[in-house]
């Protein structure tokens, strides 16, 4: 031992000498040149090869920094001495990195590699298009040269599928939002997400049950759906259209299932787009297993904005619907959405949900939600686009006893026959809507006989109200749609009939799958 170190010491030496020989005598690009000259030599004879995994990879996130550091705090061959703790705001587990400049063995198929985690400062005259954080972080794996191939192949790979793994078991479900509008964070990510801790699951919520396990059915046909979606070429996504009046737990319904898969929601307000390349950016910032949410699709798009496209052709024509938030944000001299340069078009959303950029990614769910079905453009509803149709309707009364349950633990024979019989003799004429009969049953919630005894009473108080109007409600629609045509008339005369007539169900949506 004493022999080797006396070896390299000499070794040492030697080379400090000649490099204040270099120094003293040649010119810098010689010494530069002998220096490169020098590495070669050394990587020549090394028995390793070096791959360095830097955070940002050009202007993007590099996924794989971010699944390295992941897998590696879950590793326990822990040779380093200073570990850094996190807890992520969304996360309910506390994970442990490897402090700067520190290193790791790890162990993969009987090879051993090590992985050193170097942080250095950014140098402040950096040119970028956006902020970036001040240091650079990157991690660098050694590898003997003889173990490479198995690294490349196999060793990444396992590493991302680990890494995802402890994310979905670590961390929370995380709601997204692009409320800042278009603008980018530090690390260059358009969403902002927070902790997204929604109690709503398949078992509260409040439907007809036969309907509810066809919509489990189908979420679980499509998340183990990897190998048959690759088989018929279709991207791994599914749409579903969630329509009926407010309050009968459409949004209920997306937390629901996002709880039932574990999938993150991205909640996106399409008022704070400013056009379509910009949908597409967020798009691609979009991570698979998620669920991607546009809520109250009618109110989004503007029909009374939609104009004919010069190429005249049926089809194109529902291409051509500017996406015009109400407040026009700010409604300040932005450019406005006639002239297509600040502003979303259908095509856009089209392009978003089924266009080819919607398959970079894989494994997301799109859920538009809707108080108004009548009102979406057809192009939005045919299959492919929005595969399922649900209609979340009024409180029926298979859905009335699981809200009995859920806010009064009644199960199915602690009622009396007879109070049964009078709610259900009542529930569908009074059409009223689960978060209403919610809000009469959290009223009464200590005194479980006063609460089905005020419901038995209001619901009743309703389907009386129902029967002297008298099929008013159709009445009412009408004359509410007829008012919306007026509007849209004045705003625009030509275009109002034509949307009307848009409006028509296509055949093309004939072979939807609906569930009513
Ligand atoms: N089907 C349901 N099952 C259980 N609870 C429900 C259901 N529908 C509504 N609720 C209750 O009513 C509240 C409002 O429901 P939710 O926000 O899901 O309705 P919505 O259909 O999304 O309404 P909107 O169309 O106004 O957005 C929920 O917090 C929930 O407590
Ligand atoms: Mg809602």
């Amino acid at each position: 031992m004493k022999e080797f170190w006396t070896t390299m010491a000499s070794v040492m030496g030697v080379w400090a000498f000649c490099q204040s020989i270099l120094h003293t005598v040649f010119p810098p690009e010689l010494r530069f040149a002998s220096l490169k000259l020098f590495n070669r030599i050394t990587n020549w004879f090394s028995l390793y090869c070096y791959y360095d995994i830097t955070e940002i990879d050009g202007v993007n996130t590099n996924e794989l920094y971010n699944a390295v550091q992941l897998y590696l705090s879950s590793s326990a061959s822990i040779i380093g001495n200073r570990l850094s703790l996190t807890r992520g705001l969304n996360s309910s587990a506390i994970t442990f990195g490897l402090s700067n400049n520190d290193c790791l063995v790890d162990v993969y198929n009987g090879v051993a590699v090590l992985w050193e985690h170097v942080v250095t400062q950014r140098q402040s005259q950096t040119f970028s298009w956006r902020p970036l954080p001040e240091e650079k972080r990157g991690f660098t794996l050694r590898v003997r040269k003889k173990d490479k191939s198995l690294i490349l192949e196999s060793y990444l790979d396992f590493i991302m599928e680990k890494a995802n793994e402890i994310r979905r078991k670590n961390q929370d479900r995380l709601l997204y939002t692009n409320s800042r509008g278009g603008s980018l964070d530090s690390r260059g990510h358009p969403w902002e997400s927070v902790p997204f801790k929604h109690p709503s699951t398949f078992d509260t919520l409040a439907m007809d049950p036969v309907k509810k396990s066809e919509i489990m059915d189908d979420l679980q046909d499509f998340a183990k759906g990897e190998v048959f979606y690759q088989k018929t070429g279709r991207a791994w996504k599914r749409g579903y259209l969630l329509y009926g009046p407010p309050g009968t737990g459409k949004s209920s319904m997306i937390a629901a299932m996002a709880n039932y898969l574990g999938y993150d929601i991205y909640d996106l307000e399409l008022t704070e787009v400013n056009n379509n390349s910009e949908l597409r950016k967020l798009l691609m910032k979009t991570s698979s297993k998620s669920i991607i949410v546009i809520e109250d699709i009618d109110c989004s798009i503007n029909l009374t904005n939609r104009k004919k496209s010069n190429n005249s052709s049926g089809r194109n024509k529902n291409y051509d619907v500017s996406v015009s938030p109400p407040d026009m944000r700010g409604g300040s001299g932005s450019g406005g959405g006639e002239e297509g340069g600040n502003s979303i078009t259908l095509s856009g959303l089209l392009n978003f949900t089924d266009g080819l950029w919607s398959c970079c990614g894989s494994e997301r769910i799109f859920v538009f939600t809707t108080n108004h079905i009548e009102k979406l453009d057809p192009a939005l509803l045919r299959s492919g686009r929005m595969d399922m149709h649900i209609f979340m309707s009024y409180c029926s009364f298979p859905a009335l006893k699981i809200l009995l349950k859920n806010y009064l633990e009644y199960e199915e024979g602690d009622l009396e026959r007879e109070m049964l019989e009078n709610l259900e003799e009542v529930i569908d004429k009074a059409e009223m809507t689960p978060a209403d009969i919610s809000e009469v049953l959290i009223k009464n919630r200590r005194d479980k006989d006063k609460a089905v005894r005020e419901l038995l009473e209001a619901l009743r108080v309703r389907a009386e109200k129902k029967r002297e109007k008298g099929g008013s409600r159709e009445r009412n629609s009408t004359d509410v749609e007829d008012e919306e045509e007026e509007k849209r008339a004045l705003e625009s005369p030509k275009e109002g009939c034509e949307s009307q007539e848009s409006f028509k169900k296509g055949e093309e949506d004939d072979d939807d799958e609906k569930i009513h």
